[in-house]
Parts: C-alpha cells; sequence; structure tokens
C-alpha cells in the first residue's frame, strides 16, 4: 500500500483522526500521503513529515484512482456522489469511511477492532475493500458492554442516550455555546445579587430561550436548558434513525448469526459537547454476580474501566467532564435491578470523536498499512 489519500480531513472528525494518527506515528508508515479537499484545490496542505504539497479535488476520479487507499471523514454525501462512480470505473483500492452511507452494505464491514478484530481479519482474507466506521453511541456502548457481548451474556440491550451536541456537527457545538451565553448574559446583574428571587431569574431565562433572538439556527429549539429528545430523521415505525441504528449495527458490528440480539431505547440530544453518554438495561441469558460481571466488562478491551457503583467514584469519573478528550470508556452503575436478578443496568461514557468516530478508522488504516 504505497499512497493514502486523505478526504475531510481538516473537519471535525478528521482533525481529531490526524491528531491522533501524528500522536501514534501513523504517517511513517504511510510511504505518501495525499490530502484532498472539495473547497481548496491547490492550497497548501498539511505537513505530515512528508513536506506540505498542495491539496488535491476530491471530486477528480483520476487523482482519486491513483489512490491505494481513500481515507473519508468528509461525509455521507461526498460519499454517496464519489464512491459508486470511483468503484464503477475500477478502481479497487481500500475505502475507510466515517459516514453512515455504505455500513449496511453487504459488502462493507463495520469497524472497532477491539470489538471485531476477528472479523475485519475474515473480511481481509475475503478480499473485501469497504472498512466503515460505526454510528458513534453504538461503537462507545459495544466498547463498553463487549465482554457481555463477547461472553454470551446478552439477551437484550435498552440504551437510553444522552449524546453530546458535537454528533451533530461543529456548528452545533458552536451554537450550544452561544445559547448557554445569551442564557447567562440576560441573568447577570441578577446572579450578581445574592438577594434576587429565583423565580425570579428563571423566568428571565425562560423568557429569551422562547424569543425570536435566541440563537437556533442548527438544532431548531433550545438545547441549552433544555435538551432535544430525537436525534437524526423519523423513521415510519416511530424510532428516529439514530434508535435504528442500535440494532442493525451493533449486530452487523457482532457478526451475529441467526437471530439478532435485540437492541431499543430513545436517543437524546444533551447540552454536553463531545461525551454520549448511555444508561442501560440488560436483560442477561443467564444469571451471573456482579464480581463475575465486572470482571468480565473489565477484560474486554484496553479502555474500558470498570467504575464500583460507589457515588463519590461514580460522580468523579463517570461524566462527559472527566472523560472527554480520553480514550477511556468507564461503565459503572452496575448492579441487578428490583426488575429481576437477570436485569442488570449499567452506565457508560465515551468520547463520541474519538471511539465514537476517528480512532476506528484510524486503527483500521494503521492494520493494513502494517500488513
Ligand atoms: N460529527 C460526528 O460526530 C461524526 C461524524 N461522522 C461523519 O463524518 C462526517 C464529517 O463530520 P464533521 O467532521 O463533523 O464535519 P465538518 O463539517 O467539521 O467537516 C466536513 C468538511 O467541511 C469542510 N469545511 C468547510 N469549512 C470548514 C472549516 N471552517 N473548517 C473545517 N472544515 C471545513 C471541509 O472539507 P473541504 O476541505 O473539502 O472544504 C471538511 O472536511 C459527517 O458527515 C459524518 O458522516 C461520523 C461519526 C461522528
Ligand atoms: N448521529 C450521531 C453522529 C453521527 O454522525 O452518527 P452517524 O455516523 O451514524 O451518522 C449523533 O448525532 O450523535
Amino acid at each position: 500500500m504505497k499512497r493514502v489519500g486523505f478526504v475531510g480531513w481538516r473537519g471535525m472528525v478528521g482533525s481529531v483522526l490526524m491528531d491522533r494518527m501524528r500522536a501514534e506515528g501513523d504517517f511513517a508508515h504511510i510511504p505518501e500521503a495525499v490530502f484532498f479537499t472539495t473547497s481548496q484545490v491547490g492550497e497548501a496542505g498539511p505537513d505530515v513529515g512528508q513536506g506540505a504539497r498542495p491539496l488535491q479535488d476530491a471530486t477528480s476520479l483520476d487523482a482519486l484512482r491513483d489512490m491505494d487507499l481513500i481515507l473519508t471523514c468528509q461525509g455521507g454525501d461526498y460519499t454517496k456522489s464519489v464512491y459508486p462512480v470511483l468503484r464503477a470505473s475500477g478502481w479497487d483500492g481500500y475505502w475507510i469511511d466515517a459516514a453512515s452511507a455504505l455500513r449496511m452494505d453487504p459488502n462493507a464491514t463495520v469497524i472497532l477492532d477491539p470489538v471485531n478484530r476477528a472479523l475485519i481479519d475474515r473480511a481481509l482474507e475475503q478480499g473485501k475493500r469497504d472498512f466503515i466506521g460505526g454510528n458513534c453511541t453504538v461503537s462507545l456502548m459495544l466498547m463498553a458492554l463487549g465482554g457481555l457481548f463477547r461472553a454470551g451474556l446478552v439477551e437484550w440491550v435498552s440504551a437510553m442516550t444522552y449524546q453530546a451536541a458535537s454528533g451533530a456537527g461543529a456548528k452545533n457545538m458552536r451554537e450550544l455555546l452561544a445559547q448557554m451565553g445569551v442564557l447567562h448574559e440576560v441573568v447577570m446583574p441578577l446572579l450578581q445579587d445574592p438577594g434576587a428571587a429565583i423565580l425570579e431569574i428563571d423566568r428571565r431565562v425562560t423568557e429569551v430561550m422562547h424569543g425570536n433572538g435566541f440563537p437556533v439556527e442548527n438544532f431548531g429549539v433550545p438545547l441549552a436548558g433544555s435538551l432535544i429528545p430525537w436525534i437524526d430523521t423519523q423513521l415510519p415505525n416511530g424510532q428516529s434513525r439514530e434508535e435504528w441504528k442500535g440494532m442493525a449495527e451493533t449486530n452487523k458490528i457482532l457478526g451475529s448469526e441467526g437471530d439478532a440480539i435485540p437492541v431499543d431505547g430513545l436517543c437524546v440530544r444533551v447540552g454536553a459537547m463531545r461525551c454520549h453518554s448511555q444508561a442501560l438495561t440488560i436483560k442477561l441469558t443467564r444469571d451471573c454476580s456482579i464480581a463475575a460481571i465486572e470482571e468480565t466488562i473489565a477484560a474486554a478491551n484496553d479502555w474500558v474501566r470498570v467504575i464500583p457503583n460507589d457515588r463519590e467514584r461514580t460522580i468523579q469519573s463517570l461524566s462527559p467532564a472527566a472523560v472527554t478528550g480520553t480514550l477511556l470508556i468507564p461503565v459503572g452503575r452496575l448492579r441487578k435491578m428490583n426488575l429481576g436478578e437477570r436485569y442488570l443496568s449499567a452506565f457508560t461514557v465515551g468520547d463520541q470523536l474519538l471511539w465514537g468516530a476517528a480512532e476506528p478508522l484510524r486503527r483500521m488504516l494503521r492494520i493494513l498499512s502494517e500488513r
């Protein structure tokens, strides 16, 4: 594998990927890294140790066809417009993609190697060429609970999510902060007066949140001081597409044979910046002690951390504020529920730009560059 083309490398997911690749010395394993753009053709590309060369046109089939591997974080519209034509032209390089567009294609492998390395290796042996990153919520859930799935302990899972603004994009992260700023500004004088009535503060906050000037261009409604119980598009069965991905992608990543493991829940956007959290109800296939469950979860990969079900440890370690910017996947609130001995509760948090987006792609590229 000589030439690797990067598309979408300067976006939010792409920038996280570039940072991680630099930190892990990945570019040393790539003989020639070529950077593409849809809007800055000819401008200087990044220097990753091979000199800064002009950016190539990401819509030029001739330029793309020169690549042995293309890694894209540009988004689904780009994938849909370029990938089919490129393949139809006979290009048979590797395609690694962050977007959801190709995930359910029978020829595509959804990549999360700490969980499904065997499936990835099998796909490579079969000559498969398309390796697609999973949905952030699904990947983070599987990084957390992979041990239980592998041990055959999961009969079904219900995931209630608390998803960060970053999942909706960079503009949405900015809008969340702008909303927070407006809310703070309107009550700042009252906050400085310890005697000010809290109900008056609340009244002003509510008034500005409902007012015409409140910045909601991207979310459509307030997120700061509120939440949005719908993520992605609406499906005819009443699920959101984000909720649909839970079962479809979990089973594809696990390579489930026979009956799929049911996964369902409600996906909710909250005012966190870049960490998704999930409250999980898991029906176990058999009764199992909490100690054995903790051991199984903790042994699954190098990044998962079991947080004891203790108040102080939980609030210190099991939150977006504690996890942001790290690869750690804490799992806590592990206990048997009143529902019965086979019903387990769990709570997990993960950085959706790292394990939820960039890291599985980076690791797939490394797997391929070391072959
Ligand atoms: N956000 C997320 O959490 C996740 C996203 N994904 C996938 O990744 C795709 C890309 O997401 P994301 O990284 O959030 O998208 P961004 O909007 O941050 O970046 C996408 C592209 O926008 C162009 N762009 C235009 N203006 C700017 C600017 N000022 N700064 C940086 N880039 C700019 C760049 O392309 P160019 O250089 O060609 O102009 C860039 O590659 C998504 O569509 C989705 O398919 C997957 C998992 C999670
Ligand atoms: N839908 C996710 C982010 C995302 O990009 O998901 P996907 O890769 O499945 O389109 C969220 O909003 O939090």
